[in-house]
């Protein structure tokens, strides 16, 4: 209730005196309902949108709603009213609260509108281009029904911060409206004048994106309940007249799929289908320009075109009455008020996480996708080079060569990434730029290994590496057991039959390819040996053979000059 005023004087005061203030009602002491009882009750926020674009559950106002004694064990109807901001949604919601205020005391088909002159009160809701409604809000008090399956309901009424206002991300927007289809039992999409291509886009993501929190990808089951489109302003009643039958003839003509559709669009109308149990629409007329236009219009029924409130005292029945009203289920399981808190928090917590993509707006989600494709494009040309190069099957190349080719197509590649169409511009395609070059690096180290593989000296190397020194072994152990250091001989003996247990048991890895750790192990003891003993060895006696033979023709050495020589030179 507190939470209620002061939003009401930030709007008040962030707003020019020129928009009209919040009615929550809540804070006025002598709310009455429509039928002149007391209206029971206050909007509660229930989800709370912060500052730095997340949304916090309020547990313990929750809690109270849903753990009081006469309500937690009882099943629960939740309707909730989502779409754009600044479409009449609360001031739907307020209509709502006085049928469900007004029919505790009913007794039969009775004018539930009330009196004329009577303010609408409830949920917050007013005139003027700024948003209203931030996170979630639910009616504190439950109303009471019991449904034609004999069954005692609790009927729980949900507003919604409007989508797409200017300071919401799309992740908000997608946030709050999965949430609120993922928790209600009915939710009601708010449309103004038409059901467009771009609203079915939205719910298309926005239901997907609360799909995939319910990981319910089964494509079997339907994630949620019932979808009620309800077109505000509807300005072609010669077309298809207002109400429900209108709405069905409105609905079947867009979610209609032929065969002459593109893909594109029959996807979108297949997956909004295959989301919802039931999908209705209904069309409302215009309420007036004195509700459209009126700064100072406090909702009274006077004020109100009488056609728009003949619909609205058909479509409030139509989601409210008993006989129509949808118990909250979760996997074909009819929810009490005490397992939708649980519900609630799991719901949540899966939205404040990070296993969640993020949803992005059309343009970046395009640009994105048009990065990518080129990346995946131009690697694949790189990919298809280099394996005509030095491929599987294709002869062991020199380095040196490899990388002339690998930077020639590398540029080549770099240039064919710049030269493709894509959206979003240079600043946004530097990043996807970088990943191809880290990518084809990538690509031209696992090439450079694949081709050094090819090279016989590299392949045989550790054979080699263990096979000299099990010779070299050997002869040292004659040698020492001829000069009689027999503990001496024994000892190299001992090494020279470990270098031989691992030459076999490499040999046997390598044809039977398993122990492959251990195979890798020998290697890399191989090319310890190799590198620090061995090469070293063998460059110095390659070395001083070639010094023999050119001492021996006559010629002039080719030993590196040392320091003293350089400085000579
Ligand atoms: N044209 C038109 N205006 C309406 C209708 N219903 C209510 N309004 C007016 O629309 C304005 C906004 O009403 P709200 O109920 O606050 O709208 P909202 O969708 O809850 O807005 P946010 O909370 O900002 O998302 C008010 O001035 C209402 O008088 C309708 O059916 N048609
Ligand atoms: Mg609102």
């Amino acid at each position: 209730m507190a939470d209620a005023s002061i939003r009401k004087m930030k709007t008040m005061s962030n707003n020019n005196v020129m928009y009209p203030p919040s009615r929550p009602g809540v804070s006025d002491k002598n709310m009455v309902s429509a039928k002149g009882l007391p209206l029971k009750g206050e909007p509660v926020q229930i989800v709370i949108a912060t500052e730095n674009h997340t949304f916090d559950l309020d547990e313990p106002a929750l809690e109270k709603i849903l753990l009081r004694k006469d309500v937690q064990d009882k099943m629960v109807a939740i309707v909730s009213v989502a779409g754009a901001f600044r479409k009449g949604k609360s001031f739907l919601l307020d209509f709502f609260l006085r049928y469900l205020s007004a029919g505790q005391h009913m007794t039969g088909e009775e004018d539930w509108l009330g009196d004329d002159n009577a303010p609408l009160e409830g949920f917050s809701w007013r005139g003027g281009s700024d948003r209203d409604t931030t996170g979630i809000l639910m009616w504190s008090e439950p109303f009471f029904m019991t449904n034609k399956n004999g069954e005692e309901v609790v009927i729980l009424l949900m507003d919604t911060q409007g989508a797409f206002d200017s300071e919401s991300t799309v992740k908000d927007c997608a946030t709050i409206f999965a949430l609120s289809t993922m928790i209600s039992s009915v939710q009601v999409f708010n449309l103004t004048q038409n059901i467009q291509e771009d609203d079915l886009q939205h719910l298309q993501l926005f239901t997907e994106y609360g799909r995939l929190a319910l990981e319910a990808n089964d494509n079997v089951s339907k994630p949620f309940q019932t979808l009620q489109f309800l077109v505000r302003d509807w300005s072609f009643p010669y077309e298809a007249p207002y109400g429900a039958a209108g709405g069905r003839q409105i609905l079947e003509k867009r979610l209609k799929i032929s065969d002459k559709q593109h893909p594109e669009l029959q996807q979108i109308r297949k997956h909004i289908s295959s989301c919802f149990d039931k999908i209705s629409c209904f069309l409302l007329p215009h309420p007036g320009l004195k509700v459209a236009t009126n700064p100072y219009f406090d909702g009274r029924l006077k004020e109100i075109e009488p056609e728009f409130l003949g619909q609205l005292q058909i479509l409030t029945p139509l989601l409210l009455a008993k006989e129509n009203i949808v118990v909250k289920e979760i996997n074909g399981q009819k929810v009490r008020c005490k397992e939708m808190l649980e519900y609630f928090k799991a719901y949540m917590k899966i939205y404040q996480g990070e296993e969640l993509p993020e949803p992005k707006s059309m343009l970046q989600a395009t640009a994105e996708a048009n990065n990518l494709a080129a990346v995946a494009n131009v690697k694949s040309f790189y990919m298809k080079q280099m394996e005509d190069l030095c491929g599987g099957d294709k002869p062991y190349l020199s380095p040196e060569a490899l990388r002339t080719q690998h930077n020639r197509l590398a540029e080549q590649s770099i240039d064919m990434f710049h030269a493709t169409r894509k959206m979003g511009g240079p600043e946004f395609s530097l990043a996807y730029e970088e990943k191809l070059k880290e990518d084809l690096t990538e690509a031209f180290e696992n090439f450079s290994r694949h081709n050094d593989s090819k090279n016989f000296f590299s392949a045989t190397r550790t054979p080699s590496v263990l096979f000299t020194v099990i010779v070299v072994t050997y002869i040292l152990s004659g040698f020492m057991g001829m000069c009689g250091l027999e503990m001496l001989a024994n000892l190299i003996n001992l090494v020279m039959i470990i270098f031989l247990v691992l030459l076999v048991a490499w040999l046997y890895t390598r044809y039977s390819g398993e122990h492959r750790s251990l195979s890798i192990a020998i290697d890399q003891l191989a090319d310890l040996l190799w590198e620090n003993i061995l090469s070293q060895a063998y460059t110095k006696v390659t070395e001083r053979g070639i010094q023999e033979v050119l001492r021996q023709q006559g010629l002039p050495s080719t030993k590196p000059a040392s320091g003293k020589d350089k400085k000579r030179v």
